[in-house]
């Protein structure tokens, strides 16, 4: 069974240009000049850009398709529309619709994601870039260590070349481009309230994107394309899931998450008030309550692992990777005097306790000063980034523009479908 996220995004998308040089099509960098023909609709059927973030746990794919059922005419009544709208749109613009699908696969079952590719007759429709070598087949851009690790297989199985774009370029890329196109990306999280934030795009730098993955990497960002990774921990996503499943049993992410959705940590971690007899240790601003050491009361219990409840030690795990996480962000946060953290990758998932912790963290440890958001498309943010580096290749207007313009119908939080 492959878990897959696929709900798609509304956009619409110029025409591409068929270069009859070649014979074949391509997209070109000029192509936003051309006039509507007919034929320029059919190529683009056969170029469906799309884009992969192969990381250490999952693989995330960023695909877009044009509507199938959009007639000529409905083509030509939603250009009179967006002429109207679009201040730089030329007249002879060709807009169609199309989505913008994600999905989602265990790095470990990489055959579920080549079957899905191939069902969906992606590797026929893939990009060609106009500085390729004309026997290349199918080009698609991919970030991750995994477009290293299974560049081979791709061309193996299906015969597409993946074009390598860094990976910490593409988590930039993504964040900085939902960030300032898509309202109601950003919000925080704490008590059980989710509050949307509002983003300027002209007040976004600098802030840090602490993307928690199967590791996490810390990155000061200055700007679009300006950036460091100023940080990361060993213990992240990764070690959530690979402890916990050695401890519960647990047979897929998802039941760790609802196990321990379930728990109480108190049943395991070593709380202030354990210590304390109960009472706050107020002087150093810690309460009964607080968490002075995780697992802690193991030691001095008499108990084997079988004697807690899993749910119990899923949700003492999950309070462990996360205040912990949190805690190095604020620190990070701090050395460069930043007030805004953004938190993203597969780990956070929108799960509200990992939210909840993370933002408690943060907020306990800065005294109220830095602010935990976290991020809608959460974990596309590689994949996002690879798929807009298309831009690199003439496909400028594509990405951005059309991208840009139609996020401001909000992109829809990805939903889980289970394929069988
Ligand atoms: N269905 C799932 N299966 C496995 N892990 C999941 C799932 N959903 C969420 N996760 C969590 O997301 C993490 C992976 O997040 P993400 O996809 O952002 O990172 P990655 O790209 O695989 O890792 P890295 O960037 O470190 O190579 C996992 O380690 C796990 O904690
Ligand atoms: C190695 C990467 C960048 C791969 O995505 C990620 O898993 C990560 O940031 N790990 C943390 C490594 C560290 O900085 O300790």
């Amino acid at each position: 069974m492959a878990a897959l996220e696929a709900a798609p995004v509304q956009l619409g998308t110029t025409e591409a240009q068929l270069d009859n040089d070649q014979g074949e099509a391509r997209i070109g960098s000029n192509f936003d000049e051309r006039g509507p023909d007919s034929s320029a609709i059919s190529s683009f059927d056969h170029i469906s850009p799309w884009a992969l973030d192969i990381g250490g746990s999952l693989i995330k794919l960023v695909y877009f398709s044009r509507e199938d059922n959009c007639s000529e005419n409905d083509a030509m009544k939603r250009i009179a529309k967006k002429e109207g709208e679009v201040s730089n749109c030329s007249k002879n613009y060709r807009v169609l619709d199309g989505k913008l699908y994600f999905a989602k696969f265990e790095t470990s079952k990489i055959n579920e994601c080549l079957d899905f590719i191939q069902s969906k007759q992606l590797h026929r429709s893939g990009c060609r870039f106009q500085e390729a070598p004309v026997n290349n087949n199918t080009i698609v851009k991919a970030t991750g260590g995994g477009a290293y690790k299974f560049a081979d297989l791709f061309k193996e199985k299906l015969g597409v070349s993946l074009d390598k774009e860094d990976e910490m370029d593409c988590l930039v890329a993504g964040a900085n481009f939902l960030l300032k196109a898509v309202p109601h990306e950003a919000f925080t999280y704490m008590d059980g309230q989710k509050e949307f934030v509002q983003i300027n795009p002209n007040d976004l730098f600098p802030y840090l994107l602490v993307n928690i993955g199967s590791g996490v990497s810390m990155i000061k960002v200055d700007g679009d394309g300006k950036y460091e990774r100023v940080s990361g921990t060993c213990v992240g996503g990764g070690t959530f899931w690979g402890l916990g499943r050695l401890l519960t049993n647990c047979k897929s992410f998802d039941e760790l998450l609802e196990l321990s959705h379930r728990g109480n940590n108190r049943v395991i971690d070593m709380l202030v008030g354990d210590i304390f007899g109960g009472m706050d240790y107020a002087k150093i601003g810690l309460s009964a309550t607080a968490i002075a050491s995780s697992f802690g009361k193991a030691i001095s219990e008499n108990k084997e692992l079988e004697d807690y409840r899993p749910e119990d030690v899923g949700r003492s795990l999950l309070r462990l990777i996360s205040n912990n996480i949190g805690q190095i962000a604020y620190l990070n946060a701090l050395l460069f005097g930043f007030k805004r953290i953004f938190f993203g990758g597969f780990f956070i998932r929108g799960h509200e306790d990992a939210m909840d912790t993370i933002s408690v963290a943060v907020q306990f440890w800065s005294k109220g000063e830095a602010k935990a958001m976290f991020l809608s498309h959460e974990g596309f943010l590689g994949a996002l980034g690879a798929f807009k580096s298309f831009e690199k290749h003439g496909l400028g207007n594509l990405m951005a523009h059309h991208l840009v313009e139609h996020s401001s119908m909000a992109l829809p939080h990805v939903e889980l479908n289970t394929l069988c």
